[in-house]
């Protein structure tokens, strides 16, 4: 089971702002009475009139063509059961939110109150007109089957049962694999099927079409083995009922078999049972949250298992998400009439040829895994695959096409491919990446707020997640209380207390003296600065007892960074520290600097900062295009913040030709392309929009930040603090947990970064 503090967390997630976890967003200018005379009346009426004149319109005026109705009754919520219409709303949501990040399908979900058949069919059919496509979620069986039936036969638009048909595809492409891993034939292959609602009976169905032979496979519901003589099942279950004789319960069927599916609930199958299953078993406990056997408890039992669940935290995740998302886009993109036979089977083979292609780094680096390839635990993509939308869209279109229920026809697929590929965006990619990275070799870092819940909280999170080692300065006692308080697991991590005059306080406060008695500080001063812990903190870094410091959530800014200064200080040859936003927009991380440190920075300032920012936004894993901003473009407008930035931009272009850099230049020609090539074609940044602001003072970088994060709607990392010799990073007063915890994955990286220089610096001087 999760944790308390897990559910908790759980729960504040969908509380916490506007509740839920989706939102409208308008698509058009709504900025003038102008604009809402098109909106809306009169303008309005003139896209109504052109699709009462041609029906077909509506794909070319409204968003029909790119929404999709996630429908529910409550019926069979993952495996939670008939939790009823209102209580489904949050996994409906959630398919949604899915639908959008990873295929840029927008969701309407609708949660109706009815479990009649006729009721619920007479509401999808009349949805008709809104959505382009209809996608049914844990809905039980069998009512599902008729449902699904009824609609498919009376909807022009594409209509699927995630749980049947996506369950399906995806756990058809996981035992093509693992029969490929396993060196088992699928019709040679003796199958235990558990449940026999939604979900089981129609990947049983697909597993027949790929292979499977009906007379070795056999299914379980509730009341036991499907068998001809029950009288309690309908025609769709009777199709899997065995004359076998030799099984009477679960445990009966497992002897001897090669794979065993559970779409059922959680925790019904032993690990003895497991040991029973023949050589090399396949087992695919798919319910949701909890499977049917737990992924330890299985691989435990069975080293020559390949073992699959629903769930997103073990290898080999068989669930759903991998496929609706794009199945739905290429359905949509082609104005598919149906979702049919050649289309899913399209997207099973797809996905399983997938498995077996090269993984990109990123995908690795996501899931803190360094070379993920086809194997035991790598028998489907994972979710945060990018390729999935380009390899499975793309094969559901052009299998739509072909069988002749596309309504339009894809002819230019290096086109769509990119379509497919820009419609991701890039807005949480790079923080996903950075996480992943640091995952690969966590690192130790040094809070010296401990004492505070929110410095815990994200202190427990990356400890969980594998990101840090966390050290905590503070009040043993303090800190052990909320930890109590708040169900915080950190009992096994160090903590110090400087004021308990540490071990090492007296080593530190001779180093410090050491570097500090000719700038007016005695001994006995150093001895009390030691007992502030920015100075341990400081000092454990100096001293490699931690590779990284993090503090400022209840300090101002120079308070925080003075000892590090003192102790640590800058990198050889920077002369000025900076501070560097990395800002989460919509259209992808835009850096900007200096935002923290540098007041009125002069041009050889301007200069310095800009290549600490170079360097740092390389580090991050993207190519800088930067650009000096300024109200002026290219001389424009003389004064002094134009002059200084031109002659910034003139020192650049000398003394670093290789650098991406231009200016003067004002932000929205920076951001935007067009217009940068429009009027100013001979700028070196002409081709794409820069993605490194760099600010002629602290006013602007500052300013500029907030009003991007406030108004803006962009998510604010950092500041990532720059020139230190060591890491070092100081948090904004106040900052949420959420953004410690991203700069904790910053300072790890940075840590990672400066270890390997220092590693390179060490080979050249040997
Ligand atoms: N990983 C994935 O992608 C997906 C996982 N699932 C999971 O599969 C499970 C079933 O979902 P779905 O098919 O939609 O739901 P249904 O309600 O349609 O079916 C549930 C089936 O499981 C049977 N069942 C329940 N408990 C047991 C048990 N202890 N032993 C044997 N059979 C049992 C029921 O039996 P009876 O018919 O007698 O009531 C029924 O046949 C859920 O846990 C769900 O989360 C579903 C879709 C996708
Ligand atoms: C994944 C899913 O759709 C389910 O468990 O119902
Ligand atoms: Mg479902």
């Amino acid at each position: 089971m999760n944790k308390p503090n897990r559910n908790q967390d759980a729960l504040n997630y969908h509380a916490k702002g506007r509740p839920g976890k989706i939102q409208v967003v308008p698509t058009k200018p709504t900025n003038s009475q102008r604009d809402l005379t098109m909106a809306y009346s009169p303008g309005v009426a003139q896209p109504c009139l052109r699709i009462a004149d041609n029906v077909d319109d509506v794909y070319k005026y409204t968003a029909k063509g790119n929404l999709v109705a996630v429908i529910s009754n409550g019926t069979a919520v993952l495996g939670l059961g008939n939790i009823g219409a209102e209580a489904s709303k949050p996994v409906m949501e959630g398919k949604g939110l899915l639908f959008k990040i990873y295929a840029d399908i927008d969701v309407f979900d609708l949660e109706l109150n009815t479990t009649d058949v006729d009721e619920f069919v007479n509401i999808v059919k009349a949805l008709e007109p809104t959505f382009g496509g209809v996608n049914l979620e844990d809905i039980s069986a069998p009512t599902c089957f008729e449902i699904e039936r009824r609609l498919k036969a009376e909807m022009k638009i594409p209509v699927m049962h995630d749980d049947q048909h996506g369950t399906a595809i995806i756990s058809g492409a996981a035992l093509i694999n693992a029969c490929e891993i396993q060196g088992k034939k699928l019709d040679k292959i003796k199958m235990v099927v558990n449940g026999a609602g939604a979900a089981a009976v129609s990947c049983s169905k697909m597993y027949l079409s790929l292979g499977v032979k009906q007379e070795n496979l056999v299914m379980f519901d509730i009341n036991g083995l499907l068998t001809p003589d029950r009288t309690d099942l309908d025609d769709i279950r009777l199709q899997f009922a065995t004359q076998r004789k030799d099984i009477k319960i679960l445990a009966d069927a497992l002897k001897g078999a090669d794979v065993f599916i559970g779409l059922s609930a959680g925790n019904v199958v032993t690990p003895e049972m497991l040991k029973t299953m023949a050589k090399n078993p396949i087992v695919f406990a798919m319910a949701n949250p909890e499977p049917e056997i737990s992924y330890d408890l299985a691989i435990n039992a069975r080293k020559d298992i390949v073992m699959a669940t629903g769930r997103s935290d073990y290898p080999n995740q068989v669930n759903n998400v991998l496929g609706f998302p794009y199945i739905f886009r290429g359905a949509l993109d082609v104005r598919a009439t149906a979702i049919n036979e050649e289309m899913k089977i399209a997207a099973v083979y797809a996905i399983a040829e997938m498995a077996k292609k090269p993984v990109p780094e990123e995908v690795n680096m996501a899931y803190n895994i360094t070379n993920l390839k086809f194997g035991r635990d790598y028998i489907i993509p994972k979710p945060m695959d990018q390729r999935l939308i380009t390899e499975v869209s793309a094969a559901v279109a052009k299998a739509a096409i072909d069988s002749g229920v596309a309504r339009k026809v894809i002819t230019d697929w290096d086109a769509y491919y990119e379509e497919l590929r820009t419609r991701l965006g890039g807005n949480d990619k790079l923080l996903r990446n950075l996480t992943g990275k640091a995952k690969q070799s966590p690192k130790r870092v040094v809070f010296a707020e401990a004492d505070t819940y929110k410095i815990l909280r994200a202190a427990q999170i990356v400890k969980d997640e594998g990101i840090a080692t966390p050290i905590l300065l503070g009040n043993s006692q303090k800190i052990k209380e909320i930890l109590r308080e708040n169900d915080l697991d950190l009992d096994d991590v160090q903590i110090i207390d400087p004021k308990d005059g540490g071990e090492k306080c007296e080593e530190y406060a001779q180093y410090l003296y050491k570097k500090r008695q000719r700038r007016g500080l005695t001994l006995l001063e150093t001895r009390k600065l030691l007992t502030d812990r920015n100075y341990y903190g400081a000092c454990m870094v100096q001293f490699g007892e931690a590779d990284a410091l993090i503090s400022g959530l209840t300090k101002n800014y120079v308070t925080t960074i003075k000892p590090a200064l003192q102790i640590i200080g800058t990198e050889p040859g920077v002369s000025r520290v900076a501070g560097m936003y990395m800002m989460i927009t919509q259209k992808g991380p835009v850096f900007f600097g200096d935002t923290t440190v540098n007041v009125d920075p002069t041009v050889q300032e301007l200069v310095d900062i800009t290549v600490l920012m170079e360097r740092s936004v390389k580090q991050l894993g993207v190519a800088p295009r930067m650009a000096v901003l300024s109200y002026s473009n290219f001389g424009s407008n003389d004064g002094d913040i134009p002059d200084k930035t031109r002659e910034t931009v003139k020192v650049l272009h000398e003394q670093y030709p290789g650098m991406v850099v231009d200016g003067d230049m004002q932000a929205n020609f920076a951001l935007n392309a067009n217009l940068l090539k429009e009027n100013f074609p001979f700028s070196t940044l002409n081709g794409k929009p820069a993605n490194t602001l760099i600010f002629p003072n602290l006013e602007s970088g500052n300013i500029a930040y907030k009003l991007l994060q406030e108004i803006g709607g962009a998510e604010a990392v950092g500041p990532i603090l720059l020139g230190m010799k060591k890491p070092v990073h100081v948090l904004q007063l106040g900052s949420s947990v959420r953004e410690i915890v991203n700069m904790i994955t910053i300072a790890v990286v940075d840590a990672q970064e400066k270890a390997k220089a220092g590693s390179k610096n060490n080979t050249k001087r040997k």
